[in-house]
């Protein structure tokens, strides 16, 4: 089965049949073989082989109804977390160096095999290893058990989402980890009831109690606030156009593309990356990468290894910008060592979206009409 023609069916489905019944339905998770609450969607969202904002303008033309408001909601949650790291990237760059973690290895061996106490962290894991998924709300629960009940840092549990996720995801993994633990909402910390667990999984998680452990996390130093991203825009300076496998927008990239004497996409293996991915998910990505590649007649998909020899003629590229994450790290530490010049193209869309989001959620959500009326005059 093709992942693009995939992508497109379940969004038709969703449009069509399920999503004014999402309000109603998407805090309940009837267990891995029966997603039908939610769209899941997010394995095509992550790599944006759908792309926020179109399917917000589908939204907006099919419906006038309220019932869809929350769907458009979360689909700005993930603007607003993918802006909140644009605007403090240093979260991201503390995540990936610090490793100096006090914990029990033995309680963290036990909870990545599916091997602790608790069954119904047990089934999670055994699920998100089999399916690559995990419904909202069971990530929430699964968080929280992490951190509050078995005492594991959350950045260890962050780690081991992107393992296995297809939709992993520098900003909204990272954030939403660090929104249970308390550090996102200062003081805010998501701990959730043997009642809350029983309703929301429809009875297949019954427990007397849920235990928790008295831990508080807090931020060691400021996260400053950074305006880098916004220098940048969607403007051509280059020949050779480099990009990811986690922007792969074919219809709104086309004309962009189209333009480039080369363009090269990169996806990269776990030798070069920090936190390593499962055999699943890689394969996943090599596989949208591939059909993206087969719409384009001038892309051709490069081993990273080989970049510093493909390009040695070649100065100054252009990147269609993946995002704080592990790809702009690794360009950042490719740009450095071998003196290049890169710009980064930025969506107009993003960079007006992303300026919302210095603050909480709600500041954010009050700009909403703003940023539709600018996303949807663009279309
Ligand atoms: C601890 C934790 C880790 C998470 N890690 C990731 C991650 O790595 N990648 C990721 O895409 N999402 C992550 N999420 C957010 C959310 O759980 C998933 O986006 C959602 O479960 C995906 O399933 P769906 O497509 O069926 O969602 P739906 O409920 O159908 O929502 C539609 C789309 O809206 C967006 N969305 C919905 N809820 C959220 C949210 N809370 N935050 C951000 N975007 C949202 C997603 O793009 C999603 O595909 C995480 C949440 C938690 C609590």
């Amino acid at each position: 089965m093709s992942l693009l023609l995939d992508a497109q069916e379940k969004w038709d489905d969703f449009l069509e049949n399920k999503i004014t019944n999402y309000e109603k339905l998407r805090s309940f998770d009837y267990g891995p073989t029966n997603k039908s609450s939610v769209s899941k969607l997010s394995p095509y969202i992550s790599h944006r082989v759908l792309l926020e904002y179109e399917l917000l303008e589908e939204v907006k033309k099919k419906y006038r109804s309220q019932k869809i408001n929350k769907f458009v909601e979360e689909i700005y949650w993930r603007i607003y977390w993918q802006g909140w790291m644009e605007n403090r990237p240093k979260v991201w760059c503390n995540f990936i160096s610090e490793n100096n973690y006090e914990y029990d290895i033995e309680t963290y061996e036990k909870a990545i095999n599916g091997n602790s106490e608790l069954g119904f962290f047990n089934s999670w894991v055994n699920e998100l290893k089999t399916y690559n998924y995990l419904h909202n709300h069971t990530r929430m629960w699964f968080a929280s058990t992490w951190i509050f009940n078995l005492g594991l840092p959350w950045q260890l549990g962050a780690s081991f989402f992107f393992k296995h996720l297809y939709d992993g995801d520098a900003a909204s993994n990272l954030l939403s980890w660090r929104w249970v633990a308390g550090l996102q909402t200062k003081g805010k910390q998501y701990r959730f009831s043997s009642a809350n667990l029983r309703k929301f999984s429809n009875n297949r998680f019954n427990v007397e109690k849920i235990s928790n452990r008295q831990i508080f996390l807090e931020e060691k130093n400021q996260i400053p606030l950074d305006d880098e991203i916004y220098k940048s825009n969607m403007e051509q300076k280059s020949e050779t156009l480099i990009l990811f496998e986690n922007d792969l927008h074919v219809s709104t990239l086309e004309n962009t593309l189209r333009n480039y004497k080369s363009v090269f996409i990169i996806l990269l293996s776990n030798d070069q990356r920090k936190i390593k991915l499962s055999e699943a998910v890689l394969s996943f990505k090599q596989q949208i990468v591939l059909e993206f590649i087969k719409q384009f007649d001038n892309v051709t998909q490069i081993d990273p290894l080989k970049l510093k020899e493909t390009l040695v003629n070649i100065d100054h590229l252009d990147m269609i910008y993946p995002g704080v994450g592990e790809n702009n790290d690794f360009m950042n530490s490719f740009k450095k060592l071998n003196n290049k010049v890169i710009f980064n193209l930025v969506r107009d869309q993003d960079l007006f979206a992303w300026k919302f989001a210095k603050k909480g959620f709600f500041k954010f959500k009050e700009n909403i009409p703003k940023i539709n009326q600018y996303v949807f005059q663009n279309y």
